[in-house]
């Protein structure tokens, strides 16, 4: 079993897969690129070097970056001169099964056996591509989310084949990135698809039923729980604005919208046992003392301050209407 990987490889040079190339090699990894032909492989390696200098002469990259990346990343012929001394290979081709499938069998027939493969399918899983996968025992999801370079999270998901003592491994080179990880089960669109995907869903009949613009509604989801949510998951916000308020918020919804908004039995019992969330010192998140409670209440209001404060200092988005 591999113990550190220090050699990857990204089969895929696109929006994803060279931003995660860029990260790795950023990280001190030796990163060798591959896509469809050399030719589009040598194109994507000049495209990533001038970025990361872009990136590092705007400061978004740290000093040094782009040189550290010119040295360790390079482009090859061929998706198998790529992979046959890859302790870790990332495939990032499109989120077409069929593709995933060739370039997987590409990549099985020309690793080594011990090599880790990851695939960064958005939705696909893992029971669906382990197919194409010889030793499947080495095979999992390592889902970043775009742009990569600027995006922590990395959405960990093992195959019913997958060797567990990959993980350590795998979050290793992660935390090298700088990247954190978590690891979820393996069904469509893991967690971090299955929100966003339901959250975009909603919007949509949003729109369609003329409660809002499209403008309107992305300006409410990132002023107002958007805002909360680079510092906590759903299920912390919950506990800090009280269950017992979501359980009675539930039955507005449930009236309104049948079972699919039905109050969820996970919230109803922890509402029967008067655990209401922070207000009563236990909830969603677990049991906590007053003192730990009055630190998250003080981070959580210098966090908003700041993240206005920043706001304030960048200004609209381009897409902001004025
Ligand atoms: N675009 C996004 O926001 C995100 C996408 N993903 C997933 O990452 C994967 C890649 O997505 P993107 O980077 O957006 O796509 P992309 O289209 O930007 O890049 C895909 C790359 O794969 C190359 N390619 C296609 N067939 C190939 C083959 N047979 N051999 C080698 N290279 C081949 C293409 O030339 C292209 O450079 C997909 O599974 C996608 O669902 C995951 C997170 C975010
Ligand atoms: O949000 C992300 O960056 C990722 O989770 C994704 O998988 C993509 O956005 C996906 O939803 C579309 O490619």
């Amino acid at each position: 079993m591999i113990e550190k990987i220090e050699n990857v490889s990204v089969i895929g040079a696109g929006y994803m897969g060279g931003g995660i190339a860029q990260s790795l090699a950023a990280a001190g990894m030796k990163v060798m690129l591959a896509d469809v032909s050399p030719e589009a492989t040598r194109s994507a390696l000049t495209r990533l070097l001038s970025e990361a200098r872009d990136f590092e002469a705007q400061g978004l990259f740290k000093a040094g970056s782009a040189a550290v990346i010119e040295a360790n990343l390079s482009a090859a012929d061929s998706i198998e001169a790529a992979v046959r001394d890859a302790d870790f290979i990332e495939e990032a081709v499109p989120e077409v099964p069929a593709i995933k499938h060739e370039v997987l069998g590409r990549i099985c027939a020309a690793a080594r056996p011990d090599a880790i493969i990851g695939t960064n399918t958005s939705t696909l899983p893992v029971h669906t591509l382990a197919p194409a996968v010889t030793h499947p025992e080495r095979f999992l999801t390592v889902h970043f989310s775009n742009p990569a370079p600027f995006i922590p999270g990395v959405e960990l998901v093992c195959g019913v084949a997958t060797d567990r003592a990959l993980i350590p491994v795998v979050k290793d080179m992660l935390r090298r990135a700088d990247r954190n990880s978590a690891e979820v089960a393996d069904t469509p669109g893991f967690v971090l698809n299955r929100l966003q995907y339901a959250l975009l869903k909603e919007a949509n009949s949003i729109v369609e039923e003329g409660v809002a613009t499209p403008a309107d509604v992305d300006v409410i989801v990132r002023s107002t729980f958007g805002f909360r949510l680079p510092f906590f998951g759903p299920f912390a916000i919950a506990d800090m604005a009280g269950l017992d308020v979501y359980a009675n918020c539930f039955k507005t919804f449930e009236d309104a919208f049948g079972e699919r908004m039905a109050t969820p039995e996970l919230l109803k019992g922890l509402v029967a046992e008067g655990k209401f969330g922070v207000k009563s010192g236990e909830g969603f998140t677990g049991k906590h003392d007053p003192e730990k409670l009055a630190k998250l209440v003080a981070y959580r209001n210098n966090a908003y301050a700041r993240m206005a404060q920043l706001l304030q200092e960048l200004g609209p988005s381009p897409l902001a209407e004025s």
